[in-house]
């Protein structure tokens, strides 16, 4: 299974370890392509800056998302790239998990917590630790259907 995990790079690095929790258990259930977003190494700065390298990365991450079977989003940190990555991911028809934590007392966007109409697209509020747990819940089911 191809897993797109979607996490604040620009936006400010503030979640990191809890992206580090959440790639650690994605990779139980499949690759997850965007495995970076979790690295230490990786600063607010972004990937390095190569030449056309905002192209580079933003044409890569598209065909990723288009070969991936389930993105999930850590979304408490706003970001512009993880708000662009999901509005393109619901196009595309993808299967979407986005977690928030209300502990944070930040406020979801609107246009990410009412776009879960369906199952295909899924808001989790959460605790930090609880996020292995909602991952397993989250799996196990899309692993039934
Ligand atoms: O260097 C990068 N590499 C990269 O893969 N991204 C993608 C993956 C993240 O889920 C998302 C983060 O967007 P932002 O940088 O606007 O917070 O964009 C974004 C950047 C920098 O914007």
């Amino acid at each position: 299974m191809n897993i797109y995990f979607c996490g604040s790079i620009r936006g400010g690095r503030q979640d990191l370890h809890i992206y580090q929790r959440i790639v650690k258990k994605l990779q139980q259930y499949g690759k997850v392509l965007t495995e970076h977003i979790s690295y230490d190494s990786l600063s607010e700065k972004g990937e390095d800056a190569v030449l056309d390298g905002d192209k580079a990365i933003h044409d890569r991450d598209v065909e990723w998302l288009r070969i991936s079977d389930v993105i999930v989003a850590e979304v408490t940190q706003p970001s512009l790239g993880v708000g662009y990555e999901l509005g393109r991911a619901v196009e595309m028809n993808k299967r979407v998990l986005c977690l928030f934590r209300p502990s944070s007392g930040k406020v979801l966007s609107a246009m990410i917590r009412g776009a879960s109409t369906n199952s295909l697209f899924q808001v989790q509020d959460y605790t930090e630790d609880e996020v292995e747990s909602f991952l397993e819940k989250y799996f196990d089911s899309i692993n039934k259907n």
